[in-house]
C-alpha cells in the first residue's frame, strides 16, 4: 500500500471517513501504530511530559524533537503501510518567520512530512511561507499547551461567545492562507462541529467531541499509563485482555466506527 498523504486525508474528509492520529515518539510504537492503520504518527512536544518526566511541554527544544522524529520515520519505514508523520514545533521555535522556517527544515530534514504550530491568525505569514517553501501545516488551536502560563492552567477554551467567534474567524482565515489540517483541544464539542463544517479542511479533535473529521490521543494516555490525574478526554483502550497492538486497533476502530469519543469526553459551552 501507498504511504498515506496528505491528499488521502483530505479525501477521507470529503468522503466523510474519520481517520485517526496517535503520538509517537519512538520506533518500536511507530511501527505498531501504523501496522494497526493509525493514519498519522504525531510526534508531539507531549514527549516532554510522558518522556522527559517534565511538568509541562516548554522544556522541549528543536533537537528533542529531531531525535523523537528520526526514531518514528525508522520505525514508520517498516510499516506494511507507512503512515502521515506530524511533528510539534516546540515552544518558543516559531516566533519569527526566520525562526519558524528554520526549525521546520530540521524537523522536516529529520522525517517529517508535516508541521503542527500552536496559534491562530497570528501564524498566518508563517504559514504561507512555509506552503511556499512545500512544507504542509496543521495549526493546533483552543488549548494549546505552550501558552499554559498565559492561561493560567489547562482550560476549556471558546466557551464565551466572543472567543467562539474568534476561534471559527480564524480557522476560516487559516485555511485561506493555506493551512492544510486543523488540531482542536479541548473546546465545547458543538464549536468544534461548527468549526468541522466551515472549513474544508481536515480537523483533528482531541476533547472536541465526536463531530470532528478525526481524534487524536497521547499515546500513553490511551494505553492507561497516566501517572494520577487523567484529562477528561481520555479513554484507556488497553482493556478486555487485549494487547498493545489490539488496543491501537481498536481505537482506529471506534474513532472509525464513531464510538470514541462518547459524550462524556467532551465539553459543553
Ligand atoms: N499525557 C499527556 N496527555 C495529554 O493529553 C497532554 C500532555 N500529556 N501534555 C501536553 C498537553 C497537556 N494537556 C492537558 C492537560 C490537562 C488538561 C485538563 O486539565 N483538562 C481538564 C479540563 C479543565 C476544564 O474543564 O477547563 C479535564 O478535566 O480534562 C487538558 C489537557 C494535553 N496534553
Ligand atoms: C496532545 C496533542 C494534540 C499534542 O499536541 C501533543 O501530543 O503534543
Ligand atoms: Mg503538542
Amino acid at each position: 500500500m501507498s504511504p498515506i498523504s496528505i491528499r488521502s486525508l483530505q479525501a477521507m474528509k470529503a468522503g466523510q471517513e474519520k481517520f485517526s492520529v496517535l503520538t509517537a515518539y519512538d520506533a518500536t510504537f511507530a511501527q505498531l501504530a501504523a501496522d494497526a492503520g493509525v493514519e498519522v504518527l504525531l510526534v508531539g512536544d507531549s514527549l516532554g511530559n510522558v518522556i522527559q518526566g517534565q511538568d509541562s511541554t516548554l522544556p522541549v527544544t528543536v533537537e528533542h524533537m529531531v531525535y523523537h522524529t528520526e526514531a518514528v520515520a525508522r520505525g514508520n519505514r517498516r510499516a506494511k503501510r507507512p503512515a502521515f508523520i506530524m511533528t510539534d514545533l516546540p515552544f518558543m521555535s516559531y516566533g519569527t518567520l526566520e525562526q519558524g522556517l528554520e526549525s521546520a527544515r530540521k524537523v522536516m530534514q529529520a522525517g517529517a512530512h508535516m508541521v503542527k504550530l500552536e496559534g491562530d491568525d497570528w501564524l498566518i505569514p508563517l504559514v504561507e511561507s512555509l506552503g511556499r517553501q512545500g512544507v504542509p501545516v496543521c495549526v493546533h488551536l483552543g488549548l494549546t499547551p505552550q501558552s499554559v502560563n498565559k492561561f493560567g492552567g489547562y482550560r476549556v477554551q471558546g466557551r464565551e461567545d466572543d472567543k467562539a467567534e474568534a476561534m471559527l474567524a480564524h480557522c476560516i482565515a487559516l485555511e485561506k492562507a493555506g493551512t492544510d489540517l486543523l488540531l482542536l483541544e479541548c473546546v465545547p464539542s458543538a464549536l468544534a462541529a461548527r468549526i468541522s463544517a466551515a472549513v474544508s479542511i481536515p480537523v483533528i479533535g482531541i476533547g472536541a467531541g465526536a463531530d470532528t473529521d478525526a481524534q487524536v490521543l497521547v499515546m500513553h494516555d490511551m494505553l492507561g499509563l497516566n501517572s494520577g490525574f487523567t484529562p477528561k478526554f481520555v479513554k484507556n483502550f488497553l482493556t478486555d485482555g487485549r494487547n498493545v497492538q489490539q488496543a491501537f486497533a481498536a481505537y482506529v476502530e471506534e474513532v472509525k466506527s464513531g464510538q470514541f469519543p462518547a459524550a462524556e469526553h467532551g465539553f459543553s459551552a
